[in-house]
């Protein structure tokens, strides 16, 4: 029996990855990437560019199904014509710090905002950046008649060339890091739009888990898409007890949650999954990105990083890095540079400076368990994913800093299979999505000195980044 095939599509920062999936086994049959440029605001042609050039050559042949999983909050603003007023202003852009706290006072608050869509914005968030385009480009805010979000645009855009356009739709997922839909009523919040821009906008219809945004002419089903981080969830069919930590352009860590979190910190956000529950999660500006800046700094490709800091010891003799390269979001410092501390004649080696730059990468993320922890949700494991956690030194280090065993998925792109099994289950229908068996490659333990001492590597890191940004 021939089988039935979807694709799922992971527009991330840095590169388009797409996977082609057998619709009831979830096997790999075929992938594909392409890159982006880099930069933290982006026309949004240039996705579709990247789409086209990862689909060429019939990647796509035979697919029945296709959904799109995409980097959250990018601010995709249309006219009335549905063309682009502007470059995209993505996740990573910080211009929007101000404009964010500005609307967290002018709205009553914290807990006004985690009242009305569990979180509390900072720059990252499409509303943010909303209200940054009202102040500084008037006139293209004044042409705004539509904003969606990276991941509703490549689903538009499917539907626009392959015949099927029925108007901009999002899914509960990434409808959630706009700032202005609720997850607990599950509408999107008209005062929150209208404080953002000074006036109201169009936004995407919010599909359901198995939605179907529209049928090409060829007839293949195009589902809801989600966030890039809900499709990882979805990819890697997680267990109560499992925490993700993606190793990406971001940093974030996540969990499956059935409740609102209601976290008025701002560390933790709220966000929906794109199974229909939650999945309350911690973001920060600077993972993957670390190492490569290391390896910049010694002059070194990223295994020979990884071998450096594979030689030093536990907590690299004393060197600590705060690793706030590309300012950070969590904790919310988007002016914030690197620090690092603890320098001294004896310690100043590349080995230790290659350790520090990976325990620094990972201690920023055992503060996101941590917060993860204050809300009630367990960590039995640590569900290590992204392009980083290819990275030997990174597998050694971080069961040490999560004192936790950490699994790591067979490779494999989770943000892809998981939009592949949304576009399964858009096809195949039912109440559940498909079952897919998710192989671990890995279960890395660390023996509980090392625990200690990754602890205090963690606490060193805590009072350093307590004596810089208070
Ligand atoms: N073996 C490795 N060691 C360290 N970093 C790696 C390794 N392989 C890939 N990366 C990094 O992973 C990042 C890409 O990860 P990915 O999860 O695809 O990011 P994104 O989804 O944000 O586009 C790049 O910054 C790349 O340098
Ligand atoms: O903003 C967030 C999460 O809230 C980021 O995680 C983006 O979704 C980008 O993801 P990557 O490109 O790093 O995977």
């Amino acid at each position: 029996m021939t089988s039935r095939l979807v694709a799922g599509v992971d527009s991330s920062t840095q590169s388009t990855k797409v996977v082609v999936c057998d619709a009831e086994t979830g096997e790999v049959v075929r992938t594909a990437r392409a890159s982006h440029p880099d930069g933290t605001s982006v026309h949004p042609k240039r996705w579709w560019e990247a789409f086209e050039e990862a689909t060429a050559d019939g990647l796509l042949d035979g697919v029945e199904a296709i959904s799109v999983g995409g980097q959250q909050h990018g601010m995709v603003t249309l006219d009335e014509f549905d063309e682009v007023v502007r470059d995209a202003l993505l996740w990573n852009d910080v211009r929007s710090a101000d404009d964010a706290h500005e609307l967290v006072g002018e709205f009553g608050g914290q807990q006004a905002w985690v009242d009305a869509v569990d979180v509390v914005p900072v720059a990252a968030f499409t509303v943010s950046k909303v209200r940054w385009l009202a102040r500084h480009e008037p006139e293209n805010a004044a042409r705004v008649r539509t904003v969606v979000l990276p991941h509703d645009w490549l689903t538009g855009q499917i539907l626009k060339t392959g015949g099927g356009f029925e108007g901009w739709t999002s899914d509960r997922g990434d409808a959630s890091g706009t700032g202005y839909w609720s997850p607990v009523t599950g509408e999107y919040v008209e005062e929150l739009q209208n404080l953002a821009l000074g006036r109201t906008f169009e936004v995407p219809r919010v599909l359901g888990p198995n939605g179907r945004a529209g049928v090409t002419e060829a007839g293949m089903v195009v589902a809801a898409g989600t966030g890039d981080n809900m499709g990882a969830a979805l990819g890697l069919g997680l267990q109560p007890g499992d925490v993700v930590v993606s190793l990406g352009t971001s940093g974030t860590v996540f969990a499956c949650h059935e409740a609102v979190t209601g976290d008025t910190s701002g560390q933790i956000a709220g966000f929906a999954s794109a199974d229909g529950g939650h999945l309350p999660l911690m973001c920060t500006l600077n993972a993957a990105r670390v190492l490569t800046a290391g390896a910049s700094m010694l002059g070194v490709d990223l295994d020979e990083l990884s071998r450096l800091a594979l030689g030093a010891p536990i907590g690299a003799q004393g060197l600590t890095l705060l690793p706030y390269l590309d300012g950070e979001r969590t904790p919310d410092l988007p002016e914030a540079t690197g620090t690092l501390g603890g320098i001294t004649r004896a310690n100043a080696t590349p080995a230790n400076l290659a350790r520090a730059c990976v325990e620094g990468m990972l201690a920023n993320l055992v503060a996101g368990v941590e917060g993860l922890k204050a809300h009630g949700i367990e960590a039995k494991r640590i569900v290590l994913i992204g392009g980083a956690s290819a990275s030997p030194a990174v597998q050694a280090v971080a069961p040490i800093l999560f004192g936790v065993p950490v699994s790591i998925p067979a490779a494999g792109e989770y943000v892809g299979i998981g939009a592949a099994r949304q576009a399964a289950w858009a096809l195949l229908g039912g109440d559940e999505p498909p079952q897919w068996r998710v192989a671990y490659e890995k279960e890395l333990v660390a023996s509980p000195e090392d625990i200690e001492a990754g602890a205090a590597v963690y606490e060193r890191y805590r009072t350093l980044q307590q004596t810089m940004h208070g």
